[in-house]
C-alpha cells in the first residue's frame, strides 16, 4: 500500500489458469457488464479510483496473460508486486482449482519468506462460473476448506450472473489490503498499463461467444 497524500494506492492480483474467469470478473466490475469473450494477447493493469468507508483508493488490477507475450512477468513477481490477491478457479474445473491451490500456497510461502509480514498479504479465493453448477468439479465445501486452511476469504460467484456480489468481493479486498497493508515501499511491478480506452477496444474488438 502507498499513499499518496490522501489517495490510498493499492495494487491487487487477480491470478489463476487459463481460462478461469479473471479478464471476465474484471471487466463485470470494471464495466458492470459480462463479455463472453475478451481480447487481450498482454498482461495489462487497469487503474480505479472509488471511495470505500469516506477514503480514497487508487485501486491498481493486475490481470495476467495466459499467452506467452513480451515482456511477461513471472507469478514470483505478481506476488511480490500485490497487496492483495484475488485467486480465481473453475468450479466446473478441477485441475484449475488445483492450481489456485498451489497459488494460494506460493503467496503464503513467499509472503513468510520475504519483507512483507505474512499478516500483509490479503487472499481472496474465488470459484467462478457457479452458474454452470450442473458441471460442478469442485464442491463448495472444498473450496471453503481451502479457504479456511490458509487463511483465505471465500466466495462462488459467477461472472456471467453476478454484478453486485462481484463489486462486493472486490470493494472488500480494497477495504482489506488497505487495512492490512504495511509495505510502503515501491515494488517491480509487472510492466503493461492499460486505460479504460484500451479496456473498451478490448471489449469491442473480439467476437462475442454466447456462454
Ligand atoms: N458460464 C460462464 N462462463 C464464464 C464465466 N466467466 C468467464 N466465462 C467464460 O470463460 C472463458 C474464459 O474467460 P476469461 O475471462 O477470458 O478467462 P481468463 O481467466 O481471463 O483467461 P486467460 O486470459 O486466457 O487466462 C470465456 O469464454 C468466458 O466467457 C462465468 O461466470 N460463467
Amino acid at each position: 500500500m502507498t499513499v499518496f497524500s490522501s489517495w490510498i494506492k493499492i495494487k491487487v492480483a487477480v491470478l489463476g489458469s487459463e481460462g478461469v474467469g479473471k479478464s471476465a470478473l474484471i471487466v463485470r466490475f470494471l464495466t458492470r457488464r459480462f463479455i463472453g469473450e475478451y481480447a487481450s494477447s498482454s498482461e495489462c493493469i487497469y487503474r480505479k479510483r472509488m471511495s470505500i468507508d469516506g477514503r480514497q483508493h487508487n485501486l491498481e488490477l493486475y490481470d495476467p496473460c495466459s499467452q506467452p507475450c513480451e515482456g511477461k512477468s513471472t507469478l514470483n513477481e505478481q506476488i511480490h508486486w500485490a497487496d492483495g490477491f484475488v485467486v480465481i478457479y473453475d468450479i466446473s474445473d478441477r485441475s484449475s482449482f488445483l492450481t489456485a491451490k498451489a497459488i494460494v500456497h506460493l503467496i503464503r510461502e513467499l509472503h513468510l519468506g520475504g519483507s512483507k509480514r505474512d499478516t500483509d498479504s490479503v487472499i481472496f479465493l474465488v470459484g467462478n462460473k457457479q452458474d454452470l453448477c450442473h458441471m460442478r468439479e469442485v464442491d463448495r465445501e472444498e473450496g471453503q476448506k481451502l479457504a479456511s486452511e490458509c487463511r483465505c476469504q471465500f466466495y462462488e460467484l459467477s461472472a456471467a450472473e453476478h454484478y453486485q456480489e462481484v463489486v462486493l468481493m472486490f470493494s472488500k479486498i480494497v477495504r482489506n489490503a488497505s487495512l492490512g497493508g504495511k509495505a510502503k515501499e515501491r515494488r517491480r511491478r509487472p510492466s503493461g498499463s492499460k486505460s479504460m480506452a484500451k479496456l473498451i477496444n478490448n471489449v469491442f474488438g473480439k467476437r462475442r461467444k454466447s456462454v
